[in-house]
């Protein structure tokens, strides 16, 4: 078990990382405040999982919330339903949440947690590689709107994340892919040495060693702890997290939500703004065909889809939330290892690069 710490004063919190999930119930029960617990989870997830988070409250009352999988349920709808299903239980200002699923399900359970009765405490249980990398660390919590992607959230932080590396063992390859393309933009915005990592242990990484993976899912949590501790709402650098998601929001939503997976349009944003950034001189070819060649590895894609036109890729990028002064704003790697934030990007780089 290794143990780090989101330090954010009065609401700092521990994410645990283990291997085989057996101490879930030691780490997971000293953070439920009151006797109520409801898990979030979806359909495909809980039947998995049910029996062994069970286990680990049978001190506590315990209901269950399946939500449809997939990212077009990441909706006002389902959080909505989830509302409806806390108060017919009776759920109350004690009541913990545990969001038990990948970053949908993590998503939109942070976002009720956030505002069910103005806040009740919850926990993240990450049950994908995206998730236990990325979405359960940081606390932002959001579902889509049609017009743009975690268009109505809030910053909401759990109390606790766990994270049983194990459930990878079940995850789709695809799905796995995914989450490899987030590994990645930590090494591109932050950490030279991860990305050479990533690429010296292609095949370690395929098998899903346990050694390279505990690594890699630690040195991601650390690099956005330490982020996220420094500018928990995003005034400053959180955004280079953002890293390929301006383009990759934009493919999401042309796309319909979950026909292009969330990491699959972060790798093809990547690449898009690896790009601008050779353009600018900022990176060299070999940079980035070093990107595309790690993204390859994993099946990742290097494009957008071809029917999407730069007026398509405007039109949604104009919604961006890092959108200041009408201006879309752009982060760019400087050098594999460091990215910036930049707002003068034109529309005839853009052409250019797409
Ligand atoms: N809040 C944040 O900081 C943040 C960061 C990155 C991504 N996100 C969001 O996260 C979402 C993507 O998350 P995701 O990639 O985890 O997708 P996801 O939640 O849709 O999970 C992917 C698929 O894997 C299934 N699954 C989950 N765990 C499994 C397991 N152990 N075994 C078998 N199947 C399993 C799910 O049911 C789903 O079908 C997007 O909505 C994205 O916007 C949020
Ligand atoms: O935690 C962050 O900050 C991120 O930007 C992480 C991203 O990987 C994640 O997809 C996030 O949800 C995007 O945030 P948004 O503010 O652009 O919706
Ligand atoms: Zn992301």
């Amino acid at each position: 078990m290794k143990s780090l710490e989101v330090n954010l004063g009065d609401h700092s919190y521990p994410i645990y990382i283990e291997k085989d999930g057996n101490s879930l119930s030691s780490f997971l029960c000293p953070h439920i405040k009151g006797q109520r617990v409801v898990v979030i989870s979806n359909t495909t997830v809980l039947p998995i999982f049910k029996s062994q988070i069970a286990l680990a409250l049978t001190d506590f009352d315990v209901s269950y919330y399946e939500m449809a999988d997939g990212e077009a349920n990441k909706t006002l709808e389902t959080y909505h339903d989830i509302m409806t299903f806390l108060l017919e239980q009776g759920a109350a200002r004690d009541v913990t949440l545990i969001a038990l699923g990948g970053g949908v399900v993590g998503d939109i359970c942070g976002f009720v947690a956030a505002t069910f009765m103005r806040g009740v405490n919850f926990i993240q249980v990450p049950t994908t590689l995206l998730s236990q990398v990325d979405s359960s660390v940081g606390g932002k919590t959001a579902v889509n709107h049609p017009l743009g992607k975690n268009m109505i959230g809030a910053f909401y932080q759990p109390q606790a994340v766990f994270i049983s590396m194990n459930s990878l063992k079940t995850l789709p390859k695809r799905e796995f892919a995914a989450g490899m393309a987030e590994v990645i933009k930590y090494g591109i915005l932050a950490d030279r040495d991860l990305f050479e990592y990533l690429e010296n242990n292609i095949a370690a990484i395929q098998q899903m060693d346990d050694d390279v993976m505990a690594y890699i899912i630690h040195r991601c949590c650390e690099i956005k702890a330490e982020i996220v501790a420094e500018d928990e709402k995003e005034q400053g650098r959180r955004a280079l997290l953002n890293l390929g998601h301006t383009f990759g929001h934009a493919i999401e939503a042309e796309q319909g939500y979950g026909n292009w997976l969330h990491g699959e349009a972060v790798a093809a944003g990547m690449v898009q703004a690896c790009q601008l950034a050779r353009l600018r001189g900022w990176i060299n070819e070999s940079d980035v065909s070093r990107v595309i060649t790690l993204l390859n590895a994993f099946d990742l894609p290097t494009s957008g889809p071809d029917s999407m036109s730069c007026d398509d890729y405007i039109k949604h990028m104009k919604k961006d939330k890092k959108v200041k002064a009408s201006t879309i704003r752009f982060i760019l790697p400087k050098q594999l290892g460091q990215a910036i934030l930049v707002s003068d990007v034109t529309e005839s780089e853009l052409q250019t690069i797409l």
